[in-house]
């Protein structure tokens, strides 16, 4: 470990005092390096599942869950005959309908028997029996239930880094994707690779995802807040994050990434290409790994802004591989398609030496492979029909109608938002939330004490208990210090929100009426 720490002393000392040692095989994660020790990292493992909090599903939905018992055994018991669960990413839980191609092609796959059925024409479209026709071929042996490559098959790999490169106008390679059962566990994989101590450091925007707050704290290391600016759209501005970096480093924290998470969860912020630029700069100035969440990527309601990734950002700014450490997730539980259940997804690895590459895959190589079909719905989800395919006309639409009616109703929740006493609402420009704040009665801060909860949790669990409505307290995600917030998703079906929107009204007035100081 001596010989480790001095090379990595010394690859600091060549960069200079401000920036962040490269990430180099003697600079990761030893335990990764040491996967024998399997069982203490376990056991650290459970310890660190004790501190770590995932607000998505924490006591107010738990609370919620008895409460929906409740009302089916006891119908009527309260002001309301269901729960509405606004409080998790979760589009067909609401009664969003998946995509007919995608499914199709799933289904052709996992069955590839009635692929020479007669009766399939008169079920599936040309198109979609053709597509699974060419995906079984990429399997070896069309063995769909057999382990594969711990990145994925190949062959989707490939189809997915055409998509990219389609997508961006950048060539992308099928050797840095490494398919996962969703993109959490591909956080997780990067978070163990990157985190030795707690005096290694991850750079997470305020208010956050809670994913990586969680990750953090499950793999021992430092979480580094840079606040994102509410005054200026959730704006993420390089000073804040420079003086968050400098203010760890300063404690002798070894910050080694920052997550940035475009379009934004819970603030719904899509970034300015301009601002993509600086924060590129930034992580090839300081050195650090830029961990690029890109999971709403198809989840843009705004005629100003669209979704640019890092890899083009970062390849447009001529930066390549020996530039920058550029990690950019992608999950098919999001955009259009929410198919959050098949858990599928990728991370892009680009940028990292050849010896740290064969760690991560390592790292992967674990947990064997993810599973198949995930693997299937992420090479659709980037290599979705295209015009003039059979299933085109049917798919656009289907796609269309589901992005215009998601942007309808983040319209019309920021609307209500805002039109409430003491409220105040940022635009939802992509993602599936909004993320109000609360400029609460200290009447209501106080009864929160008294209640021994936060103010905003407070807030929520009143107004669950009054309209069934289910929302994460924005303490659930971090937030500047005094301000309180709930988040609210954007996915009860387009039907159901003038309904919410009233019971809310409701809910708010008579609340500042019992609280108004
Ligand atoms: C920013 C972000 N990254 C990663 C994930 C994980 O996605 P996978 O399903 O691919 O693992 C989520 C899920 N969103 C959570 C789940 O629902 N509500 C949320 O806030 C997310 O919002």
């Amino acid at each position: 470990s001596q010989l480790c720490s001095s090379s990595a002393a010394a690859a600091a000392s060549a960069m200079g005092p401000t920036q962040s040692p490269p990430v180099t095989f003697d600079s990761i994660n030893p335990k990764v390096l040491k996967l024998l020790l399997y069982t203490c990292t376990l056991l650290l493992f459970i310890i660190q599942v004790l501190k770590c909090e995932y607000a998505v599903r924490g006591e107010i939905v738990s609370h919620a869950q008895r409460l929906q018992q409740e009302l089916q055994t006891k119908p009527g018991s309260r002001p309301f005959d269901e729960i509405l669960y606004c409080n998790i990413g979760n589009p067909q839980s609401l009664g969003q309908q998946p995509i007919t191609f995608f499914r199709e092609v799933l289904a052709l796959c996992d069955h590839p028997s009635i692929l020479d059925k007669s009766e399939t024409h008169a079920l599936f479209s040309a198109d979609a029996i053709a597509r699974a026709w060419q995906i079984l071929d990429l399997i070896p042996g069309r063995a769909g239930g057999a382990y594969s490559h711990s990145q994925g098959i190949k062959g989707l790999r490939d189809a997915i880094a055409a998509g990219i490169a389609a997508r961006d106008g950048f060539p992308a390679n099928a050797d840095d994707i490494f398919l996962t059962d969703g993109a959490s566990p591909a956080v997780h994989m990067m978070m163990q690779l990157l985190i030795r101590s707690e005096k290694d450091g991850i750079l997470c925007p305020i208010p956050q995802y809670p994913l990586y707050s969680a990750s953090i704290a499950l793999h021992g290391g430092s979480l580094v807040p840079y606040y994102l600016n509410e005054a200026t759209g959730w704006g993420l501005e390089v000073s804040e994050v420079k003086k968050q970096l400098e203010d760890a480093r300063s404690k002798g924290i070894a910050v080694r990434a920052i997550a940035v998470i475009n379009p934004g969860n819970p603030t719904g912020q899509v970034l300015a290409e301009e601002n993509q630029r600086e924060i590129v700069e930034f992580c090839k100035k300081e050195g650090l790994v830029l961990l690029a969440d890109e999971v709403y990527q198809e989840n843009i309601y705004v005629d100003n802004k669209k979704f640019n990734s890092f890899k083009k950002i970062a390849r447009s700014m001529g930066y390549g591989e020996k530039d920058i450490s550029l990690v950019s997730f992608q999950s098919v539980s999001k955009g259009y398609h929410g198919e959050c259940g098949k858990r599928g997804g990728y991370m892009e690895v680009t940028g990292f030496s050849a010896d740290v590459r064969e760690q991560i895959y390592k790292v992967a190589s674990v947990n064997l492979c993810s599973n198949i079909s995930g693997q299937i719905l992420a090479s659709l989800v980037m290599n979705p029909p295209k015009v003039g395919d059979e299933s085109y006309e049917s798919f656009i639409a289907e796609k269309n109608g589901i992005l215009s009616s998601l942007a309808r109703r983040a319209k019309a929740l920021e609307d209500a938002f805002n039109s409430l006493e003491g409220v105040t609402c940022n635009k939802a420009e992509g993602a599936m939330y909004l993320f109000p704040r609360l400029h609460l009665p200290q009447k209501a801060i106080e009864a929160a004490k008294a209640a021994n909860v936060a103010p905003d949790a407070f807030y929520a669990r009143r107004l669950l208990d009054a309209t069934g409505i289910v929302v994460v307290p924005g303490s659930g995600f971090g937030q500047v210090p005094g301000t309180w917030h709930f988040r609210c998703t954007i996915l009860p079906q387009e039907d159901k929100i003038p309904a919410i929107i009233s019971r809310l009204k409701a809910f708010h007035e008579s609340f500042m009426e019992e609280f108004h100081d």
